[in-house]
This record gives C-alpha cells, structure tokens and sequence, in this order.
C-alpha cells in the first residue's frame, strides 16, 4: 500500500506528511516528506484548546475553542497532504489510505481518556481517500497507556540494520519515548521524560524564540546537577516501562525543583537540556541491559548540545536516524502511515511492553470518503 503518515506532534510546530510503501509488516520504503509549519496564529490556538481540554471528561466532547482548532488543523493537514503529492506529481487517487494522528490535547491514560483532535470524516471527505485515525483510543480504553505507538515501526525498521542489540531508538520531540530492541524479544518502551517542551516553553518565555536553535544557548551555559537530581526523584522516573507522559506534566514540576524562574537563560537551557539526556539514562537503569546502539529521531537530533550530552550520559554511541537512512524530522509520519496500514489489516500496534495493553491490540477508526 502506498500512505501518507500524518503527525501533528507535542511541539506543535507544525504538520509532518510523508509517504511510505508498506504492507503493515515490512517497509518497502520510506518515501519523500515534507513539513507544513503552523504560524503563530495557529500555535495560539493549539493552547487555547490545550488549556480548554483540561476539564475533559468524554473524548468526544469539544468545549472552548476545541471544535474550531479541530476544523483549523484538520484543513491544514488536507493541505500538507495536497502538498507533498504535488511535490511527487501525484493526485489523491494514487495513494490508498492516510494515517491521521490528529493532535494531542489531553492525556491521562490513569483516567482512560487520551484526546486527539482532527476529523477523520472531514479529511476523508477531503481528499476522497480512506482516512484511519484515532489511533489511541482503543488501547486507553482497554486500559493501555495508549502511548508510544511508534515502537512496532522502530521494530520493522531495525530488523533491516546490522547493529549490535540491544538497540535503542530514541524519539526526542516535546517528550521523549524510547523503543528497545533485543534480538526477538517483544520491544520495550516507554516514553522516558520531558523531550524539547520545556527548553521550548523556557526559550519563548525569555526571548520570544520557539526553540534553543541548534542547542547554542544550551552550550554556552553550565549544567546544574544538584537540581537535576532532584527532579530526577519524582517517582515517574523510578517506574518500570511501560508509561507514558501528557505533554506538560512536568512543567510546574521542573520548574519549581530547578528554580528556574532565577536561572539565566543560558545555565536554564543547559540543565533543562541535560534533564533530557538524564531522564533517559535513568530509563536504562531499569531495563535488563543497557542498549548498546541508539538511535536519535525527532527534533531533537538536530540539537548537537543535546547530542553530545546523551552520548557522554549514556556511554554508547549515539547515531541519528538519518545516519542510517530514516529520517529524523519524518520518522514519526512513517510511522502513522505504517501504523494506518497495520490497524486496516487488524495487527496489533500495542502490545504489553510497549503500552500495557493486556494483551497486543490493534486500534485506529476508519473513515471512509
Ligand atoms: N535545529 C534545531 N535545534 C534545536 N532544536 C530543534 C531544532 N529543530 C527542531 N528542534 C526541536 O524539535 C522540536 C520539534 O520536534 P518534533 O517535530 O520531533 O516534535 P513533535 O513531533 O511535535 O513532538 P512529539 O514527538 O512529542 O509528538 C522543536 O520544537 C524544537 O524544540
Ligand atoms: C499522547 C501522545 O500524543 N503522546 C505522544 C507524545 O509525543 C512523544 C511521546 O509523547 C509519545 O509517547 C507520543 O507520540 C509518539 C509518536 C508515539 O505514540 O509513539
């Protein structure tokens, strides 16, 4: 099947598209992709609705702005779709499905509810393909953590590289989640802490930049390590995979145990980057044995500071997923596209070492055009 992947991540910066030529098992390969940005304007709204998904109670309710940010995004993604098929000369009608993850905008699997805004039907309407969606729902409601769904993708992807295991494949976006893979064993995952969020929020709070470019402020400041053991004691940190992490869980947390309000912004960036790396090393604690390759996608591997500082935390080596032939900023839409795939054969995406599910679990909801 050809796909296209759609992921609207917790950075929310904007819209990854790519194309994936799979069968839901294997990848036959991973093709071109693109990035819409979202302006400020829609950013905005993204918070707003954020802020007014806080009370949410029915996954299907949409108080506040949360109907008008699902309609913005949903269009936006018809476009990012429109997009990278002009760019590969391509109509709607040479693809047969899209995977559709929609945004987050609440996440609490302890209260079986996970929300993704994004109207299957609208863009199934839209373009006049088949659309699977709501790729969360199923595994919360069964009472999996509904997250991370990106590790039978890592696995299908890392079958084909000769690497010693275990391997490691790890998503650095706002939270960051971690697959391991040894040999044939089921993988384990888990997402392993803040990501990119908190530098994010902490940089726009103090410059009005959306992110520490290239991790230069973060290199130019001195790590506080006191104040990272010290977030490190928050019991999440000490839980045995698999869980999972709503996008601001930790904001007030971190920013009261680092003080970070009294940090400048080059020592704040630093440590709060340096949590990053930390939060992962202190993942491997609890597993059996530690990975001896890793592998960096998302955002945050074009962050050398935050690169250098995993490699140095985690005594390994460190490779990004472009250095062996996957893409970093598009790994995540692959992995809806093959994960879309999947759910319309009935495989399962989750499993009980990657989300809790009780037992492996297929999900998504079709929509037909
Ligand atoms: N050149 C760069 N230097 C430093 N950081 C960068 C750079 N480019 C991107 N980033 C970081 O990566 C983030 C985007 O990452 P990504 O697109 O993987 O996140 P996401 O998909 O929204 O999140 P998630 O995986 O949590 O759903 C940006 O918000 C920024 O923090
Ligand atoms: C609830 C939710 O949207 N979680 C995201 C988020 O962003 C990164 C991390 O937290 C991850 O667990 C998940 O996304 C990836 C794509 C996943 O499900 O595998």
């Amino acid at each position: 099947m050809r796909v296209v992947g759609l992921m609207s991540g917790t950075s929310m910066d904007g819209i990854d598209a790519a194309l994936i030529d799979t069968d839901g098992e294997e990848v036959q390969w991973l093709g071109a992709a693109l990035t819409c940005p979202y302006d400020a304007q829609t950013r905005a709204l993204l918070v707003l609705a954020m802020e007014d998904a806080r009370g949410l109670n029915h996954r299907t309710d949409r108080p506040g702005v949360l109907r008008e940010a699902e309609i913005r995004i949903t269009d936006l993604h018809a476009q990012a779709v429109r997009q990278l098929l002009d760019q590969l000369r391509l109509t709607p009608s040479g693809i047969d499905l899209v995977g559709f993850h929609g945004q987050t905008v609440f996440h609490r699997p302890d209260a079986r509810l996970t929300v993704q805004i994004g109207a299957g039907e609208r863009l199934a309407a839209s373009l006049r393909v088949p659309v699977m969606a709501d790729f969360r729902a199923a595994d919360v409601a069964a009472g999996g953590q509904g997250a991370p769904l990106v590790p039978v993708f890592h696995r299908a992807l890392v079958r084909r590289l000769a690497l010693p295991h275990p391997v490691a494949v790890l998503n650095v976006g706002g939270v960051a989640n971690v697959t391991v893979i040894d040999g044939d064993a089921p993988p384990v995952a888990c997402d392993t802490g803040p990501g990119n969020a908190l530098i994010d929020d902490f940089l726009f709070a103090r410059t009005k930049v959306p992110f520490d470019a290239d991790g230069r402020a973060a290199a130019r400041g001195t790590v506080d390590e006191t104040r990272i053991a010290e977030v490190l004691e928050h019991p999440f940190f000490r839980q045995p995979p698999p869980k999972s992490l709503d996008r601001n869980d930790f904001r007030l947390f971190v920013g009261e145990r680092m003080g970070l309000a009294g940090m400048g912004l080059e020592d704040g960036a630093a440590t709060l980057t340096a949590l990053t790396a930390a939060s992962v090393a202190a993942l491997v604690q609890l597993l059996p044995r530690p990975p001896q390759s890793w592998i960096v996608a998302g955002g945050g591997a074009r962050n050398p500071t935050l690169l250098a500082m995993l490699a140095a935390r985690l005594g390994a080596e460190v490779r990004t997923a472009d250095k062996v032939g996957w893409s970093a900023d598009a790994l995540e839409a692959h992995a809806f596209g093959f994960l879309a795939a999947r759910a319309l054969k009935g495989l399962p995406l989750t499993y009980p070492t990657t989300t809790g599910a009780p037992a492996p679990m297929t999900g998504g909801v079709l929509f037909r055009p």
